[in-house]
């Protein structure tokens, strides 16, 4: 996929002669219903080639939901959704995506090494065949660019929390993906621990890897973010620059941002309780 051009939201405006790539995710009007009620009320997220994308939002305002549904692991039942420009039932190109799910144990009970769960990201490149130099190398990448290339051996069970979640990015980015999606990747990890996987997201950016990130707080991953998604009870509240304040509570215990007073745009506030 060519990525020629670097835009700044879902309303740029094509410069003259340039071909615009069609977004990596296009989701609109999205329904979804879980246990026979309605968690998604007409959702509309985009997010460009190359775009860091956070969605933020109280506790159980749909954001995991909504990256469900991108990838497939919640049916919509009403509105569209489009990857890389294709419709999702027709859609198959999934070694073009890596998802990082909400924090969960990488363990599961199934004993397995750091090296075994990481490879599986690779399942996709190399289909069904062996595995070759140079997905073993792409493995170790993955590894070093986590910080947990010397625990390759280890089972993930005897990992702590922080690290199997430092285990499940590198699985992600073991596929050099164009599309990385990543539910509260900063959940339960340190502050050391954040600044390797913010330095990690950048360089995927960089390559020109396009990010969707379910965040609480902008934390150090603030820089990086082109543009914030805010749901309310399954609806967008606010598409746009980062909401002031959504930076600044990076603090344990915090289970939602705040609003802030502003005084550049008083219709911010409040889209964030
Ligand atoms: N499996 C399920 N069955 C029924 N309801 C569910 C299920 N999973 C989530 N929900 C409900 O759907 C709503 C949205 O949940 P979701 O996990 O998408 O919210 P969230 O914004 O990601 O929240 P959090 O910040 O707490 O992770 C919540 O009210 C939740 O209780």
């Amino acid at each position: 996929m060519t990525q020629t051009i670097r835009q700044t939201g879902p309303g740029s405006e094509p410069a003259l002669g340039i071909p615009v790539p069609a977004p990596v995710v296009r989701l609109r009007g999205a329904l979804a219903s879980l246990g026979g009620r309605p968690v998604l009320r007409g959702v509309d997220l985009t997010v460009a080639p190359g775009e860091v994308v956070a969605l933020l939002g109280a506790n159980g305002s749909g954001k995991s939901t909504t990256v469900k549904t991108v990838i497939g692991a919640v049916p919509l039942s009403g509105g569209d959704l489009e990857l890389f420009g294709t419709p999702r039932g027709r859609f198959r190109q999934w070694h073009r995506v890596g998802y990082v799910p909400q924090r969960t144990t990488a363990a599961g009970g199934v004993p397995a090494t750091v090296r075994e769960v990481v490879s599986t990201g690779r399942l996709a490149q190399h289909r069904m065949r062996p595995f070759r130099r140079v997905d073993r190398a792409a493995v170790d990448r993955a590894l070093e660019a986590v910080g947990m290339l010397d625990r390759a051996g280890d089972g993930v069970g005897d990992l702590s929390g922080g690290q199997q979640q430092r285990v499940l990015i590198a699985r992600a980015l073991v596929g050099s993906p164009e599309l990385l999606i990543m539910d509260e990747p900063m959940a339960g990890v340190d502050l050391a621990s954040q600044q390797v996987l913010a330095d990690t997201l950048r360089r995927e950016v960089e390559r020109g890897a396009a990010v969707l990130l379910v965040l609480h707080e902008l934390g150090p991953l603030e820089p990086l973010i082109d543009r914030a998604v805010v749901l309310r009870d399954g609806c967008v509240a606010h598409d746009g620059p980062p909401p002031p304040g959504a930076g600044q509570h990076a603090l344990p215990g915090h289970d939602h941002v705040h609003p802030h007073a502003d005084a550049r745009s008083g219709a911010r506030q409040g889209l964030l309780s």
